[in-house]
C-alpha cells in the first residue's frame, strides 16, 4: 500500500508565526488545532513560533502615534519573507489595509463575537458624569465622546490583562475591550457587551486571519482548508471599505457586515476625533462586489463634515 498521505511526509512541520501576547498565542493555538483537525495531523506537526512585535515593546504611547498597525505585522512579515515561518496568525483588525503583494490572506477563521464590551459601568448611559475612559483606539474614543461628550479620554495601551489592571488600579473609570479577546482569554463574564447596532465595532473585529507567502502554493492550500467563507467575505468587504476611505489608525471608523446568502449588508460610521461629528451609511450588495463597497465608501466621504474629512484621505 502507498503511504496514506504524502502531505504529511512533505510537511511534517508547518511553522506558524504569532505575536507573543497571551491573546495572540491562544489565537495561534486555535489555528493550530483547526489545521490539525482539518488535515488529520498530530498537534506537534504544527510548530508555533513566537515573535516579539514592535507594537508589544512600546506600551506607553497610542499605537497611532508610533507607527500604527505596521508595528504588529512588521516582524512576522519579515520572518515570512525570510522563510523562518510558513504562515502568520493575525487579529485582522490589527492588520494594515494595504498589504504587500508578496503576502496573501489564505484563511479567515469563523468570526467570533464582534461586539465591544464596556467594563466599569453597566451601560454607556449609566457611566457617571465626567468619567475617565481608558482607551487608545481613536474609534472607541470618538464613539464614546459622541454618546458622552462629558467624558474624558486617557490613553490605555498594553495587552488585555494590562488594561484590566490599569482599570482596577483606578487609572480610568471605564474601559472598552473586544468581546472576542475577553472570551478567548476566559474572561467572558467581564463587563457588558454593547449591542453592535448601537455601538458598531472596528472593521474586522473578532476575526483571525492566516497569512502566507503568495508564491507558496502548498501552504496556501493547507491553510485554505480552514477558511470560513462567510467570515472571509465579511472581512474582505470591511477591508475594501477601509481602503476606499483611505483611513489610517488615526481615523475613527466603525464598520460591520453580515453575510446573507450571496449578499452582504454593511453598516459604517465615521467620526471626527472629538466625536462631535458623525456620518453613517449602509449598503446591501453582492458579497463579492467589492467595487460597490468601495463606491459606498466614497459616498460616505462625499458626505463627510470637515472634522471627519480631515481624518480620511480617500483611496
Ligand atoms: N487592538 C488590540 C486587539 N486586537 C484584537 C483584539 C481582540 C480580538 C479581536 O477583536 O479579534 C484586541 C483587543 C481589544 O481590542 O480589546
Amino acid at each position: 500500500m502507498a503511504r496514506a498521505s504524502n502531505l504529511m511526509t512533505d510537511h511534517p512541520h508547518l511553522r506558524l508565526g504569532t505575536r507573543q501576547s497571551p491573546l495572540a498565542v491562544i489565537q495561534a493555538e486555535e489555528t493550530r488545532r483547526r489545521l490539525c483537525d482539518a488535515h488529520g495531523w498530530g498537534l506537534d506537526q504544527v510548530e508555533l513560533v513566537k515573535v516579539r512585535a514592535s507594537g508589544d515593546k512600546i506600551q506607553d504611547r497610542p499605537l497611532a502615534d508610533i507607527g500604527g498597525k505596521a508595528l504588529w505585522t512588521r516582524e512576522l512579515d519579515l520572518w515570512l519573507a525570510e522563510g523562518k515561518i510558513d504562515a502568520a496568525v493575525h487579529s485582522m483588525k490589527d492588520v494594515e489595509t494595504l498589504r504587500p503583494e508578496s503576502l496573501t490572506i489564505a484563511a479567515i477563521l469563523p468570526r467570533a463575537d464582534v461586539r465591544d464590551v464596556l467594563i466599569g459601568a453597566s451601560s454607556v448611559r449609566e457611566i457617571p458624569r465626567d468619567a475617565v475612559v481608558g482607551t487608545s483606539a481613536p474609534r472607541r474614543a470618538a464613539q464614546m465622546l459622541y454618546h458622552r461628550p462629558d467624558c474624558r479620554i486617557v490613553t490605555f495601551r498594553g495587552n488585555v490583562a494590562t488594561r484590566l489592571a490599569k482599570l482596577a488600579a483606578g487609572e480610568a473609570d471605564v474601559t472598552l475591550l473586544a468581546a472576542a479577546g475577553l472570551q478567548r482569554l476566559d474572561q467572558a463574564g467581564t463587563g457588558t457587551p454593547l449591542d453592535s447596532k448601537d455601538w458598531i465595532p472596528a472593521p474586522a473585529q473578532g476575526a483571525i486571519g492566516i497569512e502566507c507567502n503568495t508564491n507558496d502554493a502548498k501552504t496556501r492550500e493547507l491553510i485554505g482548508a480552514i477558511n470560513h467563507q462567510q467570515s472571509f467575505a465579511a472581512v474582505m468587504a470591511e477591508r475594501a471599505l477601509l481602503e476606499a476611505l483611505g483611513g489610517t489608525c488615526h481615523s475613527p471608523i466603525a464598520a460591520l457586515s453580515f453575510i446573507d446568502g450571496d449578499m452582504i449588508d454593511l453598516t459604517a460610521s465615521l467620526f471626527s476625533a472629538d466625536g462631535a461629528e458623525r456620518v453613517d451609511g449602509s449598503v446591501r450588495c453582492k458579497a463579492s462586489a467589492l467595487d460597490e463597497i468601495r463606491a459606498f465608501g466614497r459616498d460616505l466621504l462625499a458626505r463627510a463634515t470637515p472634522g471627519i474629512a480631515a481624518l480620511f484621505q480617500g483611496g
